[in-house]
């Protein structure tokens, strides 16, 4: 059993930091790796993948279903520069033919819980999947009316949530069908990821309101051209919504994880909140992840961001601004923004996240929450959350096993004196060495950990 009550003293900042801090891979992208790389018609390669609970969930999901997940060290990944967890790792990923009867545990990882339903339903046998009491409450509806459309057996209890078995048949029809994604992004990555593994493909259709997170559909899209799929999307001249993925085999590839974007905000929030410095090596020229928003987000909050051949450098002005943004494309950064934003000079207003009461916890509740009890002014509106800057005092800062609202309160704590973190270890789920990098950026050695 874990403790998930102990409180984590966050270090104050002894002044303006300055430190180069390599973060570990994407979250996102280490899990797509994964699922494509299982999927594919040979061996492939994920060098430098995140180490964190939801990959390696992820990792074993597909173990449990007879893909072989091998980790090593490798000579290629060795080469570039590191980061805690990760250095010099790959995984060497073969497939198989995908087997039940199997179990898999999710945990509360969204990737888990939603990308690997549509895999089971190409495997020979029921596969059980279950996971943290969260899990149950996290919206599955989409991927399981969707594959039952496509021709999938599912046993849900009639909740369209978890538990539930999945009973693969060995193959599965695909085609077209229409999903409500509003809740979640990842129903869409999920079926698009299985789809070219489908006997007609899939074509997705997005019905509903708006469609949270786009750059994460952008990312499965890349990721499944670069694996040899064909995939018709609305940036490439098809309908406003509408995704195909045409059936075919998926090429095993030699892919190098990219740094965890949303995973250095903190550490760019650091910078920024102490008129400090901080340098993210390897920051890619070319991203689909949604961590790409910081630069303008910090910039506009008051940061300068340059990037360069080091990485990307936030250098803070002693300044921090109010912000008026959509975050809806971004949604994970807004628990790391409410917290710089509470410290800003100005009132800030953080919309079209409504989806995020259905993340790891309800983040817009536990924000307003948790930021009011050290003294702020948050306030919950229909779609986000208002903050108008008040001075904060110590406290304790409750997590509700959210990852994101764990660094959020270290970054609180830099500035002020007393913030207790509860639970620091759920950062776990993205990022297990996050106090150890945290209190290594303020001791300046955090370049020296690569
Ligand atoms: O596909 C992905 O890797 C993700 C999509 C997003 O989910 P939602 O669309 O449910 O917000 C994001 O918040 C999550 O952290 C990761
Ligand atoms: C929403 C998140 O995760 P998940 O993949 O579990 O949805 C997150 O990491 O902020």
């Amino acid at each position: 059993m874990t403790d998930n009550t102990s409180l984590w003293p966050a270090p104050l900042a002894p002044g303006a930091v300055d430190a180069t801090v390599p973060v570990p891979g994407s979250k996102s992208v280490t899990n797509r790796a994964l699922v494509l790389a299982a999927l594919a018609a040979e061996p492939g390669w994920v060098r430098r993948p995140l180490r964190s609970r939801d990959t390696l969930l992820m990792a074993g999901g597909l173990r449990a279903m007879g893909v072989g997940v091998e980790e090593t060290l490798s000579a290629n990944s060795a080469s570039v520069s590191g980061a805690p967890g990760g250095t010099g790792e790959a995984w060497r990923v073969i497939p198989s033919g995908l087997r039940g009867p199997a179990r898999v545990d999710v945990g509360n990882a969204g990737t888990v819980m939603r990308f690997l339903p549509p895999v089971a339903a190409l495997a020979d046998g029921p596969v059980r999947f279950d996971g943290d009491r969260r899990s149950h409450e996290r919206p599955l509806h989409g991927v399981i009316d969707a594959l039952r459309a496509l021709g999938a057996r599912i046993d849900d209890g009639g909740r369209g949530a978890l538990p539930m078995t999945v009973h693969g048949g060995g193959s599965l029809t695909g085609g077209r069908v229409e999903i409500d994604a509003s809740s979640s992004s990842q129903f869409v990555s999920a079926l698009l990821l299985s789809g070219a593994r489908f006997n007609q493909g899939v074509e997705v259709r997005h019905t509903g309101g708006a469609l949270p997170s786009l750059p994460h559909i952008r990312m499965t899209v890349e990721m499944l051209r670069a694996a040899g799929a064909q995939v018709d999307t609305p940036e490439s001249g098809g309908e406003p919504n509408v995704w195909r993925v045409t059936a075919g085999a998926l090429l095993g590839r030699d892919l190098v994880v990219e740094p965890d974007l949303s995973n250095a905000q903190p550490f760019l929030a650091a910078a920024l909140v102490t008129g400090g410095r901080v340098t993210i090596p390897d920051w890619p020229r070319h991203t689909t992840q949604p961590g790409d928003a910081l630069r303008e987000i910090f910039t506009e909050m008051g940061g300068v961001c340059e990037l360069d051949e080091r990485g990307l450098t936030l250098t803070g002005t002693g300044r921090v601004r109010g912000i008026d943004v959509d975050l809806s494309d971004v949604g994970e950064l807004t628990p790391g923004i409410a917290a710089v934003a509470a410290l800003a000079d100005s009132e800030s207003r953080l919309r079209g996240v409504a989806h995020l009461r259905l993340h790891e916890t309800d983040r817009l509740a536990a924000l307003t929450k948790e930021i009011n009890g050290l003294g702020g002014d948050v306030t919950e509106t229909g779609d986000g959350l208002v903050v108008r800057p008040r001075p904060l005092h110590g406290g304790v800062f409750h997590t509700y096993e959210d990852h994101r609202l764990a660094t959020a309160g270290a970054v609180l704590g830099l500035v002020v004196k007393g913030v207790e973190v509860e639970d620091v270890a759920t950062t776990a789920k993205t990022l297990p060495d996050f106090p150890e990098m945290w209190q290594a950026m303020l001791d300046g050695t955090a370049g020296e950990r690569m």
